[in-house]
């Protein structure tokens, strides 16, 4: 498979390893300084680029009918605007704010105890993240994910970075060294606490991901997502 990075970042670099490795072909790295970029040498694109530029790495990709999986986090203010614009064109794209298969279990985990814990109301419920200090975003695209779960299965209303009350569900973000990516939901009572935790160790789960969407998606035309790549139900 012919793969075109769209930023050559941590990520990108990480997932020339493992691409690689599994035998497709690097043709193109693009960055914000890229001109005249060649769409018909690729067969698919990964954009792991930052939350300003994803949504335009993105239109670029599905007006060149190159199918997209975008892994970059901060932009989701124009992901409808992405979705209607992929079905225009019939063309194929997939977002995750996690490309991990440990943090799609993860996810899958946390809509069920938050499905469990509904009708609990002795027991409150906090999210917190921890990323490395180059991170830009805040909250993690993960912890959003995580949160939507939680309100989608609960009385929460909404979600706020460091603020709580009975409808609103707050995140925390920690920006500490090198640190992958933890995430924590936290479930408190007077007598106990729940917690479910995923800790990533290195970004290899992520490029492993990213790149298994990538060749999942060839043949494709649709919006999908994690859930229909990993087969989830
Ligand atoms: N969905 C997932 O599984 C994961 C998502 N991420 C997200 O991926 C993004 C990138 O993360 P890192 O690689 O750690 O960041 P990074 O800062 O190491 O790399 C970003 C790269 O994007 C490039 N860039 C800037 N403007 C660009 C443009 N217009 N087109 C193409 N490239 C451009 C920069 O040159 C830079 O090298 C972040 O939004 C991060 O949150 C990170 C890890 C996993
Ligand atoms: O910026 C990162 O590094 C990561 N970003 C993603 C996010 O915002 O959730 C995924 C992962 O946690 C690493």
């Amino acid at each position: 498979m012919r793969i075109a990075l769209f930023g050559y970042g941590k990520m990108g670099q990480m997932i020339e390893q493992v691409a690689i490795k599994r035998g497709h072909e690097i043709v193109a790295k693009i960055d914000e300084n890229s001109e005249n970029i060649d769409f018909s040498t690729m067969d698919v694109a990964i954009d792991f680029s930052m939350p300003e530029a994803a949504f335009g790495n993105i239109t670029k990709c599905l007006h060149n009918n190159v199918p997209i999986i975008s892994g970059t986090t901060g932009w989701l203010d124009k992901y409808e605007d992405a979705t209607t614009l992929c079905q225009e064109k019939k063309g194929a794209f997939i977002y995750a704010s996690n490309f991990s298969l440990g943090v799609n279990i993860f996810f899958e985990l946390n809509n069920y105890l938050a499905k469990m814990m509904q009708n609990l109301p002795e027991y409150n419920v906090e999210l917190e993240e921890i990323h490395h200090t180059q991170k830009l975003d805040a909250p993690s695209g993960t912890a959003i994910t995580l949160a939507e779960g939680v309100i989608a299965n609960s009385n929460y209303k909404q979600w706020k970075l460091d603020s709580a009350s009975k409808e609103t569900l707050k995140i925390t973000s920690k920006r500490i060294g090198t640190v992958p990516g933890t995430h924590t939901v936290a479930y408190e009572s007077i007598v106990d606490s729940i917690e479910i935790k995923h800790t990533a160790h290195n970004r290899e789960g992520f490029a492993l991901g990213a790149v298994t969407a990538a060749e999942w998606i060839i043949g494709k035309a649709g919006v999908f997502s994690m859930r229909d790549v990993l087969n989830l139900g």
